[in-house]
């Protein structure tokens, strides 16, 4: 059964309650156009600003104004959602002065079923007019994978800088994932280095749906992020991407059964020597 994804492109500013007023009025156009599961981009909520860790602790359980915004919005639409990043804090953890990064999913009657927390973090020097990222000052790394069985497929949430890292793909797909959602906030010069060919390169490794949201434009701190969202099909072709720097839905129907019927005809995924790469012998002369 075909049926519509969507992702956001937003411009998330360092102001909460105008990012909220953006990510509601995104996810009522795509849910008028028949999107069934929508994500949201990294940090919609409030992007390069000086607010994470009151922002951790406010969410830092299911009655966050945050939460349940998306809670709601889910059931009213009747959607999934897949909700970005935010900053978030479990009380066990409120004495830390860092949060995790979570992509908290809901399915269509806007019950919560978990969160990602964004494993790897960016601590990269960056030839833009921020120079210098830190993302552990502010964000601890998560230590758990997400997975959700959605009407259209199975899916997990990964965020924006893990999309380096193809081993957490091949995780995912060993348990039978179809779709990976990437929320992403990828810098205006890395993106445009490496984000069309990092995300063609996991959808086709691993014959699987990408689904990247990515923030676009200037932001609080000058920062500028790359945009150009978009959803690639299991062959790796782009089959939905975004036509402006500005926020905007783009949505594609995924076809699981296309899918499965590529992996039958190149079955690499089953073709992976990883016993022999285990313990393969090397033969090293310099
Ligand atoms: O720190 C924050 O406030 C929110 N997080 C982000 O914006 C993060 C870390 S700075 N951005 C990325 O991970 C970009 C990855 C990227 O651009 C790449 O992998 O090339």
């Amino acid at each position: 059964m075909a049926a519509q994804l969507a992702v956001l492109q937003m411009n998330s500013s360092d102001k909460v309650e105008g990012n909220l007023i953006q990510a509601e009025k995104l996810i009522q156009q795509a849910a008028y156009r028949g999107a069934k599961v929508i994500v949201l981009p990294e940090c919609f909520a409030s992007y390069a600003g000086k607010d994470t860790l009151q922002i951790a602790k406010q969410e830092s359980d299911s009655n966050g104004p945050i939460r349940q915004l998306l809670a709601r919005l889910a059931a009213q639409h009747k959607v999934w959602l897949i909700g970005g990043s935010i900053p978030f804090l479990p009380k066990e953890n409120s004495a830390d002065r860092r949060a995790f990064s979570a992509c908290f999913v809901y399915n269509d009657k806007g019950k919560e079923l978990g969160q990602y927390s964004k494993i790897h973090l960016f601590d990269v020097t960056v030839s833009d007019s921020k120079g210098q990222y830190q993302e552990s000052k502010e964000y601890m790394s998560g230590s758990h994978l997400l997975i959700v069985d959605t009407p259209i497929g199975r899916l997990a949430p990964l965020i924006c800088y893990d999309l380096r890292f193809p081993e957490l793909f091949r995780a995912l797909i060993n348990y039978g994932v179809e779709i990976i959602c990437l929320p992403s906030a990828f810098t205006a010069v890395t993106g445009a280095a490496h984000w069309d060919v990092l995300m063609r390169a996991r959808a086709i490794e691993n014959f699987c749906y990408m689904a990247g949201a990515d923030q676009a434009g200037i932001h609080a701190d000058g920062r500028e992020t790359f945009g150009h969202s978009m959803i690639v099909d299991p062959w790796g072709k782009v089959i939905a991407a975004a036509e402006t720097d500005q926020p905007e839905v783009i949505m594609a129907e995924v076809d699981l059964n296309r899918l499965h019927q590529l992996r039958g005809r190149m079955p690499s995924l089953k073709h992976r020597q990883d016993q022999l790469l285990r313990n393969i012998k090397v033969y090293h002369y310099s």
